[in-house]
């Protein structure tokens, strides 16, 4: 029986992502046998100083190790959320396949009497560590404090118990594939908070030269995600930008034609410059780097060197 090992870091949510990819493939793949392994991150390693290690623009935070353990053939298949991979892909390794997206929205999960981000009181105290969150909530709402909250998913559940937050935010796919979709008091209306690039999708990479991983890989492939997360993470590389700036994108697919939304904010939320392209979705990996090049003019420039620091 032919064996493939599946890569992934250990937190309950890589698990949850990775459980569900290998029940996938185990579908299109009934004679092969997978085995998970997996592979601690410097992300996991050191929390403490992921702030200041993403100040510095250290990408791939969360992969090296995984992508090091791939190119060494320690396993055959990596399995990531698309949103925390540089949109740079490293020598001899290819995102071989993107499976379908489960939803791209943000969710808020918020106290008694704070269930709906338009509802919340005054000066309410929402937890995120993500820039682009609060740049985008500030924008919406200046009274509300964004309040800093890190930690993996079940962490950040189990500080609402305390008093330091009103409601935190977190991307709706984490809590559906970690099978807590019951806690989701709010879906974000994307008119409100441009989910990230990539968000809700995962990638699944394997080595370049690995025939029979990209074909395994490659059975569970979503067309239409990889179209739509293309031009969104194209938009965000075209803009010269890292996971850690404060860009939203969201690509739909109807009736043939791809539509993308692109935001840049202030770190403070002073500002959001918004724009949208549409069309053949054949043309994402261009449509991202078009627009990416009008809101660049438009001023978006001044605002990513301004979050650079
Ligand atoms: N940055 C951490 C991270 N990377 C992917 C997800 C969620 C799952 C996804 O977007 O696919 C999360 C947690 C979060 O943003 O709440």
């Amino acid at each position: 029986m032919r064996s493939i090992t599946v890569g992934t870091r250990g937190s309950a949510l890589a698990l949850a992502q990775t459980r569900w990819v290998v029940a996938r493939l185990k579908e299109e793949w009934p004679e092969t046998e997978f085995r998970i392994q997996t592979i601690l991150t410097k992300g996991d390693r050191n929390r403490a100083s992921l702030e200041s290690m993403a100040a510095q623009g250290d990408k791939g935070f969360w992969v090296k190790e995984i992508e090091d353990a791939l190119a060494q053939s320690r396993i055959d298949i990596a399995v990531h959320s698309l949103k925390d991979l540089p949109t740079e892909q490293p020598e001899g390794l290819e995102i071989a396949s993107i499976p379908q997206r489960v939803d791209a929205r943000d969710a808020l999960v918020g106290k008694e009497g704070m269930k709906k981000l338009a509802e919340l009181p005054q000066g309410a105290r929402i937890g995120t560590s993500s820039v682009r969150r609060k740049a985008f909530l500030k924008a919406f709402r200046p009274d509300l404090e964004v309040v800093e909250l890190r930690g993996n998913v079940d962490t950040r559940l189990a500080a609402l118990a305390g008093p330091e937050y009103d409601a935190i935010i977190l991307a709706a796919a984490g809590l559906i594939r970690s099978e807590l979709r019951n806690r989701i008091d709010e879906l974000i209306d994307p008119t409100i908070l441009l989910p990230a690039p990539g968000q809700g999708a995962l990638a699944l990479e394997t080595r370049s030269d690995d025939d029979l991983g990209i074909e395994v890989a490659y059975a569970i492939h979503d067309l239409a995600t990889d179209d739509r997360t293309t031009a969104e993470r194209e938009f965000l590389a075209g803009l010269g930008a890292g996971c850690m700036a404060p860009v939203g994108a969201m690509a739909t697919l109807k009736s043939g034609v791809l539509t993308l939304q692109g935001w840049v904010a202030a770190l403070d939320g002073s500002k959001v410059i918004q724009g949208s392209t549409q069309g053949d979705p054949a043309e994402c990996a261009d449509l991202g780097a078009e627009l990416a090049q009008d809101m660049l003019k438009q001023g978006a420039s001044a605002l990513i060197d301004a979050a650079r620091g």
